[in-house]
């Protein structure tokens, strides 16, 4: 039997054993080829609405089900940290841990820009994932909080003098499979049908979610607009359930989310194409520097105050109907105000100007959509091209994956930059002769259809 079929054959068991049920008409599915891992195939027509599998509560990986939670207190632990360690310890345990099948099951390396080289790095320039990788700042935060954990447990980790580098390891392959594979689990509560106001139902709601690794559940690939699959959280199982007819040899999809290429590539390590979710990002960084110099004596003010409004983002989002964002135009305006008229109206009378385009703010919006553009590594003309090859290698696979998200975020940038470009400042109303352009009249457009006052 072939290594595939082995470890297939092998973590199916370990379900069947452990009071997991796998409806007959799926299996596993090798599309390495496709670059996408193993999948879970229709192998019978499905109606919809049938279970494809159970899996009972005690099969999930999490801090409820480990027993390192009762070896070490790890309540104090936060964010997905609890989990991490777990899996830590439940990966040491080799086959004495429960979840040694499962392991086996789950990839050792991931296709995601975490891993790449810097030189592969590149490739990204201007996409909205160079500063979101967090790679750093993810081994910092392993230092600080799992090391000393690791390192005072010996009896419990496998630590020999200086081994923080072997962990470290460890400490990627569950912080990718974490991110990629592992799910948010609510446990149906027993307090639902209390009469609760929306506040306590909505900590309810966070206290009852627990980040969880569901085996079987995190073999299903994604494929936007193809979602025919849905987990359901049950008290003591999770069913996945077919939610459209599915034809024998067609591939099960769960959905992932809604998500844009760069976070697909981010967080899975591939893209979709096409994808109606894709977005572009301007840094709320570069909306400050281009509105108000350095020196200008008001900008702290009118950043803080933009904070405090929740107006100013990290990033303002582009999206693909190429609308210019409201939300950018009120800071811009804010930003560029006059110190004084920003005190007066704005700060004393809270009077907030209105996210009509200007002639002042579309000059800004061009030039930051145009350093935006060219940020890019390439032309729109080179990535065409790049894109017609077809990626033979995880290598190749990187760059193409690279060429798609800066693609789509290109376009956006470019549409939206268009609008800008096109904006024409309304003709007042006195100066248009209420609207209707009589031959002659003030503000009618003159024969060559311009505008006395337009810009070219
Ligand atoms: C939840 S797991 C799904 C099972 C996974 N294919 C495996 O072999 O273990 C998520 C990972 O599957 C892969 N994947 C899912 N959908 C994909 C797709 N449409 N194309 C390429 N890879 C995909 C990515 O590597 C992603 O990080």
């Amino acid at each position: 039997m072939a290594e595939f079929d082995k470890v297939n054959a092998s973590f199916l068991g370990w379900l069947e054993t452990n009071g997991a049920t796998v409806s007959s008409s799926i299996s596993l599915q090798d599309y390495s080829a496709e670059g996408a891992g193993r999948g879970v195939v229709a192998t019978a027509d499905i109606a919809k609405d049938q279970e494809l599998f159970s899996i009972p509560r005690p099969l999930l990986l999490s801090p409820l089900t480990s027993d390192l939670s009762q070896k070490i207190d790890l309540t104090h632990l936060e964010g997905w940290n609890p989990l991490l360690l777990c899996m830590i310890y439940e990966h040491c345990r080799g086959s004495a841990s429960q979840w040694s099948p499962y392991f086996d099951i789950l990839p050792l390396e991931f296709s995601t820009p975490m891993f790449w080289t810097q030189e592969e790095l590149k490739e990204l320039t201007g996409t909205g994932i160079v500063d979101k990788i967090g790679r750093e700042d993810a081994e910092e935060a392993f230092k600080e909080n799992l090391w000393p954990l690791i390192e005072g447990h010996p009896e419990l980790f496998p630590v020999t003098d200086k081994n923080q580098a072997a962990f470290m390891k460890i400490f990627h392959r569950m912080g990718s499979l974490v991110m990629a594979y592992a799910f948010h689990d609510s446990i149906p509560g027993k307090d639902e049908d209390e009469d609760m106001d929306e506040d306590d139902d909505e900590e309810e709601e966070e206290e009852k979610v627990n980040v969880s690794m569901v085996p079987m559940a995190d073999m299903l690939n994604h494929k936007t607009g193809f979602n025919n699959a849905r987990l359901f959280h049950e008290k003591d199982c999770l069913r996945m359930v077919s939610i459209k007819a599915i034809k024998a040899g067609q591939q099960i999809y769960n959905t992932y989310g809604d998500l844009c290429n760069a976070d697909l590539l981010r967080k899975y390590g591939f893209v979709d194409v096409p994808n109606p979710f894709n977005i572009a990002e301007i840094s709320g960084e570069s909306l400050v520097a281009k509105c108000v110099s350095e020196n200008d004596k008001g900008k702290d003010q009118k950043v803080e105050f933009l904070l405090e409004q929740d107006a100013l983002e990290d990033y303002f989002i582009l999206e693909s109907d190429g609308e210019i964002p409201e939300e950018i135009i009120g800071c811009a305006k804010i930003l560029m105000m006059p110190i004084e008229e920003f005190e007066t109206s704005v700060l004393k009378g809270k009077k907030i100007p209105s996210t009509k385009l200007t002639t002042e703010v579309q000059k800004v919006l061009r030039e930051i959509l145009e350093a935006k553009l060219a940020e890019y590594p390439s032309s729109s003309k080179d990535d065409k091209q790049l894109l017609k090859q077809v990626p033979e290698t995880e290598e190749a696979r990187r760059k193409h994956n690279a060429v798609i998200v800066r693609s789509g975020e290109r376009e956006i940038v470019q549409s939206v930059l268009d609008k800008v470009k096109k904006w024409r400042p309304p003709v007042p109303v006195a100066a248009s002769n209420g609207g209707k352009q009589k031959g002659g009249a003030k503000g009618a457009p003159p024969s060559k259809g311009k505008k006395p006052y337009q810009k070219k």
